[in-house]
């Protein structure tokens, strides 16, 4: 009771001032309830988003916020994250949000975290390729990558931000260079291909797409975004005229969103239900849930490059195990060999913009 009194005469003090609470240290007392909800009810998760008030962000946030494994929501952005953070803020569901505005803030935002998520960074406009992002979003990702080395090492990284197929390798290079990496921690989010395959094949066999799973390997950019058709569950055959009109309208789901946008940026809504969904998938793996599955572009031994997408077992430690790929069939072997050559200048590219 004295503690709740405390806590009500902080909060009264602080909204007096007319101070958003969750930038001052009301936002401390409301954070200290959750933990100790979290202490006696259902485990509760620290998650950052960085980018929170883009267009990915934005949606992320209030995804998040009603995610009930999440008991800390940390907002960071280089602008705007005051009026996104009041706002998600004062959604009745259990996570206690907090916002943090530019980088001397960057600490506070990712000190604790179980959890970052990163779609910080531009989107594409029409004509460009996700490669003609690497020149901004490639110095962002080096940044906020030092951050979370120095102040949550622990964290599971889900890298959104394009090119995803290099952005990860700066990462992973960051990480190195700091003496923090730990590859089963880092998880570049393919998840938006495989929904976009869901939902197009479902369309194809006519049933529920909730209903249908298709595996999506390879990358993330044009024809290293290789849908396994072969292996879609509920096992499906299509002929060869859907076989090519669905890999192709998968592998350019983004550009279609791009130009339907003319100009107004990428996937911002399917994009933060996509990665919603990896992060739930992630944090119930963390909470020890067993047999969670998705696809991610990790480091890897199922090819001869470092990083890959496949199947992973999402548990305490990140990806726990990275699945093979399964039996392909000629096209996807063909369709394989397109991807790879392309992943592996992109991947280098990530690389040796650290090195370098
Ligand atoms: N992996 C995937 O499947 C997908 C990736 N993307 C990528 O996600 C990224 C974000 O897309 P949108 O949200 O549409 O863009 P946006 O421009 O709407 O939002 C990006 C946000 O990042 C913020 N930002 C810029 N520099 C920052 C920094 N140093 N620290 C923190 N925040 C910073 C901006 O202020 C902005 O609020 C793009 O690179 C886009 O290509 C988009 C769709 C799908
Ligand atoms: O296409 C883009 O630039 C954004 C993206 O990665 C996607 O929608 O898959």
């Amino acid at each position: 009771m004295e503690a709740r009194a405390a806590a009500n005469h902080r909060i009264a003090r602080i909204t007096s001032h007319l101070q958003p609470p969750n930038f001052k240290d009301g936002g401390d007392v409301l954070v200290e309830r959750a933990e100790c909800r979290a202490k006696g009810g259902a485990p509760g998760f620290k998650v950052a988003i960085l980018g929170a008030a883009g267009g990915i962000g934005q949606s992320l946030s209030l995804l998040m916020k009603i995610n009930p494994l999440v008991s800390v929501l940390h907002l960071y952005d280089v602008v705007n994250t005051p009026g996104v953070t009041a706002d998600v803020s004062h959604m009745d569901t259990g996570a206690v949000v907090r916002g943090f505005l530019g980088q001397p803030q960057l600490e506070g935002a990712l000190t604790g975290m179980d959890l970052v998520i990163i779609p910080a960074g531009v989107p594409r406009k029409p004509g460009m390729t996700r490669d003609d992002l690497f020149k901004i979003n490639a110095g962002i990702v080096k940044t906020l990558c030092e951050g979370i080395a120095k102040f949550c090492p622990n964290a599971i990284v889900n890298l959104i931000s394009n090119p995803v197929n290099s952005t990860v390798a700066i990462s992973a290079e960051v990480f190195k260079k700091a003496g923090t990496y730990d590859p089963k921690r880092l998880l570049g989010v393919t998840t938006l291909d495989v929904v976009r395959a869901n939902t197009f094949v479902a369309e194809v066999l006519g049933v529920d797409p909730r209903e249908v799973d298709v595996p999506v390997v390879g990358g993330h950019a044009g024809v290293t975004i290789l849908p396994l058709l072969s292996q879609v569950k509920p096992p499906s055959s299509f002929t060869a005229e859907e076989v090519e009109y669905l890999t192709n309208r998968i592998q350019n789901g983004g550009t279609e969103v791009v130009e339907a946008k003319a100009g107004a940026g990428s996937a911002t809504l399917s994009m933060a239900y996509a990665a919603a969904k990896f992060a739930d998938a992630c944090l119930r793996g963390l909470k020890g849930e067993a047999g969670v599955v998705e696809c991610s572009f990790v480091q890897s031994q199922v090819t001869e490059l470092p990083f890959f997408a496949t199947k992973v077992r999402l548990g305490r430690g990140g990806a726990e195990e990275v699945f093979q790929l399964g039996p392909l069939n000629e096209y996807e072997r063909i369709g394989l060999e397109k991807a790879k050559q392309e992943l592996a200048e992109s991947i280098q590219k990530g690389i040796d913009f650290i090195r370098k």
